[in-house]
């Protein structure tokens, strides 16, 4: 028999992240399982972008908040599993829990928390002849630095809000953005859009990217050419950058045995309620994977989740224990960090 956990945790972003760390402040043996090679989820894909909507936190870039948010979950020392993708979720007889991975694996729990957001996902790739030989030079799907756009020509391709913060945060940095979208209007916030047609930033509706042309013998870009979908012109572009943010696709492969009665909102989300239990007892669910009224699809709200998801599970497993949630203070393993830091603190 594999060693048995009390939760175990699908999806290593932030949802699961601080479902980690809580389950841990409550006492929990805890296990969190995540497909990709690194943890942070979608905060991955916006390294560079400031995040500023967290209460109390000031506002830092992507990457160094996915640092703070894995050091936070790493302190109770939950078990985790790294390029691990959870395939089946079966119910045994004395309601525990059997996951079996990717690698044929089966993990052992007396709940779950489902953590999965979108599912694995990847962006969506421009669909243009030979692009894929440009990938990570000059063509993107993520900002891995921005200073690699420093007084550049970047072309953003895409008219939601990725693809619209991307090209407002460039206009400091970059000489010129350019943005391409292939409707009538940005479906993006209002005032971002607005930004940017305050700004110098050129703006090419209802046209697409047609071909990439390269530097002579180099997988760089020289030129995007784009059509106007409605005139059927095309220009040719000088550009140095392309970044390209058409949304993504989504990989669900995570089955439940029959016996298991998960309900669904619509394709996409589960339901659950705002304690974030679903409809199946042992099982709950945190972050963007789940519906409920009211609920919020920003980081605050995932963590919120997160702790009512480990309160549901904790009463699950142990219906004696605490129904409320419960302060870092309550916690053993803090009485020393907090001894130190206040030392230091009395020192300044
Ligand atoms: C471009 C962009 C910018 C954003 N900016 C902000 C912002 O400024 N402020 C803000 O509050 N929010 C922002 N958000 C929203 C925020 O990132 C999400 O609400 C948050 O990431 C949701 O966290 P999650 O843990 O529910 O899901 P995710 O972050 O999607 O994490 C889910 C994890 O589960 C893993 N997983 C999925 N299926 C399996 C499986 N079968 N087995 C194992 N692992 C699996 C995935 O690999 C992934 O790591 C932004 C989102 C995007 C896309």
């Amino acid at each position: 028999m594999t060693e048995m956990f009390d939760v175990t945790i699908i999806g290593g972003g932030p949802a699961g992240l601080y479902s980690a760390f809580y389950s841990g402040l409550r006492g929990m043996k805890t296990k969190l399982i995540e497909s990709q090679r690194k943890l942070g989820g979608k905060v991955l894909l916006y390294p560079e972008k400031m995040i500023w909507d967290v209460g109390g936190q000031p506002p830092v870039p992507g990457h160094t908040f996915v640092k703070q948010l894995v050091d936070q979950a790493l302190t109770f020392e939950p078990t985790v599993c790294l390029d691990t993708k959870v395939e089946y979720v079966e119910k045994t007889a004395d309601k525990h829990f059997l996951i079996t991975t990717n690698h044929g694996e089966i993990h052992e729990t007396k709940s779950i928390i489902l953590a999965v957001g979108g599912g694995i996902i990847h962006p969506k790739r421009l669909d243009c002849p030979g692009a894929e030989k440009f990938e990570g030079e000059t063509l993107h799907y993520t900002v891995p630095s921005l200073k690699l756009f420093y007084q550049k020509t970047v072309v953003v391709s895409g008219g939601g809000n990725g693809a619209i913060d991307w090209a407002v945060e460039l206009l400091d940095i970059a000489k010129h953005v350019i943005v391409v979208y292939r409707q009538g209007d940005f479906p993006a916030h209002e005032a971002q859009v607005e930004l940017l047609r305050k700004r110098n930033a050129t703006i090419l509706l209802n046209s697409t990217i047609e071909t990439l042309i390269p530097h002579n013998h180099r997988n760089k870009i020289k030129q995007v050419v784009v059509k106007n979908v409605v005139s059927e012109e095309t220009n040719a572009i000088d550009t140095d950058h392309l970044i390209v943010s058409h949304g993504f696709d989504r990989e669900d492969s995570l089955q439940f045995a029959s016996s298991i009665q998960l309900r669904k909102k619509d394709e996409y989300f589960y339901e659950a309620s705002p304690t974030c239990s679903t409809s199946e007892p042992g099982i709950f669910a945190a972050g963007d994977i789940i519906n409920y009224d009211g609920k919020v699809y920003l980081l605050v709200g995932a963590f919120q989740d997160a702790i009512n998801a480990v309160n549901s599970a904790k009463q699950y497993i142990d219906p004696l224990a605490e129904k409320i949630a419960m302060v870092s203070s309550h916690n053993e393993k803090f009485r020393e960090k907090n001894k130190q830091l206040l030392e230091t603190e009395l020192k300044l």
